[in-house]
């Protein structure tokens, strides 16, 4: 059975720091396609300019695992091995796909493993990295949010990530924001001609 319905679900992984949000805002100002982004639920604290509701459901550890119990999410993980849990939400998905929306899951490579292995959904599904692991390290010191702690556990994880790569349909490499952008754009413009009857 395949619930898509009239939209398509998009995974967007890659190691933190890659610039997957980076991308994804550009490609949705510039894609000509019905794209949204399926906000995730998370355990862990805003950042300074993140908004609730806008780029995570912030949520306390009680009230994510009380969403938990209720089934609410498609997959939900514990990321970086830091006590923080993030989780698709199951509403934002079908809401999303029933609206003909092409939605975007920028999730951690367990949760797109999860997502894949229910199936019912055929995603469309890319790997994004910076080319390096050096750059990575750069890019994330650059953004300048996370603690030192936190950089360290992310880029152990990143390497772990990077095995999994060949388990997605495109690489894509950041190394410009436009080139991956225009990249990125160019490969869902082909998916949409492969549909059999043109979907919006
Ligand atoms: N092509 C690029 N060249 C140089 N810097 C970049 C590029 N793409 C993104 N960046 C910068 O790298 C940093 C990380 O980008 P971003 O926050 O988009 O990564 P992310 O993959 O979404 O991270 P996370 O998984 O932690 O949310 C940001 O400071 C962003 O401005
Ligand atoms: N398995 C999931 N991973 C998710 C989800 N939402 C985000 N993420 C991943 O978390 C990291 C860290 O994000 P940050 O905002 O704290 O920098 C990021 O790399 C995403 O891949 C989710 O719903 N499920």
């Amino acid at each position: 059975m395949n619930l898509e319905g009239r939209g398509r679900l998009i995974i967007i992984s890659g190691p933190s720091g890659a610039g997957k949000s980076t991308v994804v805002r550009q490609l949705r100002q510039e894609c000509p396609l019905p794209l949204q982004p399926s906000i995730s639920a998370t355990t862990r604290q805003p950042r300074p300019g993140e908004q609730d509701g806008v780029d995570y459901f912030f949520l306390d550890h009680n009230e994510f695992e009380r969403r938990r119990e209720a089934g609410d999410f498609l997959e939900c993980k514990e990321v970086f091995g830091c006590g923080h849990w993030y989780g698709t939400l199951r509403e934002q998905v079908a809401t999303g796909l029933d609206a003909g929306k092409w939605v975007i899951l920028e999730i951690d490579v367990q949760g797109a493993l999860a997502v894949l292995d229910h199936k019912e959904f055929s995603p469309i599904t890319l790997f994004i990295h910076p080319g390096g692991m050096e750059e990575l390290e750069r890019r994330l010191r650059t953004r300048g949010t996370e603690s030192e702690e936190a950089i360290a556990a992310r880029l152990e994880t990143a390497c772990r990530e990077m095995q999994f790569m060949h388990r997605y349909q495109y690489e894509i490499i950041n190394g410009s924001v436009d080139r991956a952008v225009s990249e990125i754009c160019q490969i869902l413009k082909d998916q949409k001609e492969k549909q059999p009857c043109s979907k919006s």
